[in-house]
């Protein structure tokens, strides 16, 4: 099958320190990538070359078979790749309705022309995330778990084809975990790829068609979930001891 997402020996390099270090992988359209590794292996910096807040030293990203290194981040979006922060910034003083809707307005190509119809897509998007009954509520004033959902949200609202998730479960309970695995899950059932950043082992092994191991910002392992949760070096380099 065609790879929906290519990256090719993608390096970042900060002053003397390389963040990632000739990585290169591919994600099927429909597939949900698990991303995986300790802090600081440079994880969100893969994220950022791929979505363009970033560009890489050297190394190449595909989409759609076509090289995008030359796009800058907007342009991409645009394309069709969305992306969550970890680090999450709403836009104070907007209602939850109309952060979403902002994503609805620079969203595949090009977003929605008016606001009425951004506001109908956010709306729709909001209540798919089970934010529904916050719609109206100032965006900054939501808690940790609903900003999660509000991150979430905002990247569908662009109706990208391939979704970039960092850590969109840090500091949720199990039951908001579950919670945003069947979000996920329903969202590539709607036929949109996933990368998904994330550090609870249980969630992304039960959410993750392949999973990718960073350390250092090398790739040491890609494969089925259960292939690489039991490589020797995945368990010396993250897990620390043997998981089951
Ligand atoms: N803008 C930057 N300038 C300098 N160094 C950076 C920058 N961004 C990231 N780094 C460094 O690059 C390395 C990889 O960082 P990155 O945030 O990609 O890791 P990560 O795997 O996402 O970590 P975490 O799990 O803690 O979020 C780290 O050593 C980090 O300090």
């Amino acid at each position: 099958m065609t790879a929906l997402l290519e990256v090719r020996h993608a390096t970042r390099r900060f002053a003397g320190l390389v963040a990632v270090s000739d990585v290169s992988f591919t994600l099927a359209p429909g597939e949900i990538l698990g991303l995986i590794g300790p802090n600081g292996a440079g994880k969100t910096t893969l994220i950022s070359l791929i979505s363009g807040t970033l560009p890489p030293s050297e190394g190449e990203v595909l989409f759609q078979g076509e090289s995008i290194n030359r796009l800058p981040a907007f342009r991409r979006a645009r394309l069709g790749i969305g992306r969550t922060f970890q680090i999450m910034r709403p836009f104070p003083g907007l209602s939850v309705l109309d952060n979403v809707a902002v994503g609805a307005l620079f969203g595949r190509g090009g977003g929605q022309a008016q606001l009425a119809r951004a506001r109908e897509q956010a709306r729709a998007c909001l209540e798919f995330v089970g934010l529904g009954k916050f719609i109206d509520q100032r965006a900054d004033e939501l808690g940790g778990p609903g900003r999660k959902r509000l991150e979430l949200a905002k990247a569908l609202a662009m109706q990208p084809k391939v979704l970039l998730c960092d850590e969109v479960m840090a500091g949720l309970n199990h039951v908001e975990i579950d919670e945003v695995i069947d979000v996920i899950r329903k969202v590539r059932d709607q036929g949109i790829s996933v990368l998904v950043i994330e550090h609870v082992i249980k969630a992304i092994k039960s959410l993750s068609d392949r999973l990718l191991v960073l350390h250092h910002g090398e790739k040491i392992a890609d494969g089925t979930p259960d292939e690489v949760l039991a490589n020797p070096t995945v368990v010396q380099a993250y897990l620390g001891k043997k998981r089951t």
